[in-house]
């Protein structure tokens, strides 16, 4: 993506001084800061988490509204192997889901302020993001993104894990969407993959809003956009909270590039439209679970695989 702003704060992983490029090269193309005009509300956001943690009544009643897949992910208070983090993944079909009952409950532990911040940042932000990607991609993105299929998480990189030495808080990858806003309560941890200089990772600072790149957006715009590696390093006793909004294409779209095809190869399946969005949110979805903590992988299928790995395959075809 065009137009970075980038401060010299920004700190590389190794040293820029072994790097000939400098951090604007690094990051270039890759991710957009942008100033929002809504904040999100860390103190309810840290509230909520903390009511979850300690009312397990409440957080089973959130859950029973969206069986699923449920709401609240608390696994890496047993698994020290996972992402070392909770999470409260919502969206505007599960807010729909949620009883009166329950949301009047949580309402004075934060819920009612986090869903608000979210509709702004939607109704602020999506639309102009989206005519960006559209220009850079040389192809209208907002057909595709009629309906407007998203996800509002919060992130809670809390010290109280089952490993509370552990860095990882969110291991590498990519997300499957066209574009993601992550929002950071000031603490660092958040790190970005410079698209050409694999390996090196640059450190974004906490209190930067970050847009960056999917897969999807990668497909749609026929490789002009890039989509952007990333992960969190957790500061063992440090608590971080973040706050991301994740837009996709409709689930029914195709998965294929909107116009012609710039410096990328794509497989056979993307070339001809074989695959939908919705089929591949499944398949990244089941990765990403397994990653998080929430989701047992069957026998058999292999737990060494990489994510972004078996993505590429499937999208480059090697
Ligand atoms: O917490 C963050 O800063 C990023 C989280 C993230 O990348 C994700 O949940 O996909
Ligand atoms: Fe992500």
């Amino acid at each position: 993506m065009a137009s970075v702003s980038l401060q010299n704060t920004i700190n590389t992983t190794p040293s820029p001084t072994s790097n000939p490029l400098t951090i604007t090269d690094l990051l270039n193309d890759a991710i957009v800061l942008i100033n929002p005009t809504v904040k999100p509300p860390f103190s309810s956001i840290r509230k909520l988490f903390d009511h979850l943690r300690s009312n397990p009544n409440d957080a089973s009643a959130l859950n029973n509204a969206y069986p699923k897949r449920g709401i609240f992910k608390s696994a890496a208070i047993k698994n020290g192997l996972s992402d070392q983090k909770f999470t409260i993944d919502l969206s505007p079909t599960r807010d729909s889901l949620i009883p009166e009952s329950i949301r009047s409950t949580l309402a004075p532990h934060g819920m009612e302020d986090i869903l608000a911040f979210f509709n702004n940042t939607v109704d602020t932000h999506v639309s102009s993001i989206l005519s960006s990607l559209s220009k850079i991609a040389g192809a209208d993105f907002s057909p595709s993104h009629s309906k407007l299929n998203m996800n509002f998480r919060l992130c809670d990189y809390n010290p109280m894990t089952a490993d509370p030495t552990s860095t990882n808080g969110c291991g590498e990858h990519t997300d499957y969407g066209t574009f993601s806003i992550i929002f950071q309560d000031g603490t660092p941890g958040l790190e970005v993959e410079a698209p050409y200089a694999p390996g090196t990772w640059v450190q974004i600072p906490g209190d930067a809003t970050v847009v960056l790149a999917g897969w999807c957006a990668l497909i749609l715009s026929g490789g002009r956009v890039c989509a952007v590696r990333h992960r969190v390093r957790r500061i063992p006793g440090v608590r971080r909270l973040s706050a991301v909004l994740f837009v996709a294409p409709d689930l029914e779209v195709k998965l294929k590039p909107l116009r012609e095809v710039g410096d990328v190869v794509f497989s056979k399946e993307i070339m001809e439209g074989g695959i939908d969005v919705e089929w591949f949110k499944d398949v990244m979805g089941k990765r990403w679970r397994w990653r998080e903590g929430n989701l047992e992988l069957a026998k058999g299928e292999d737990e060494r695989v990489v994510q972004d790995e078996e993505i590429k395959k499937l999208i480059f075809g090697c």
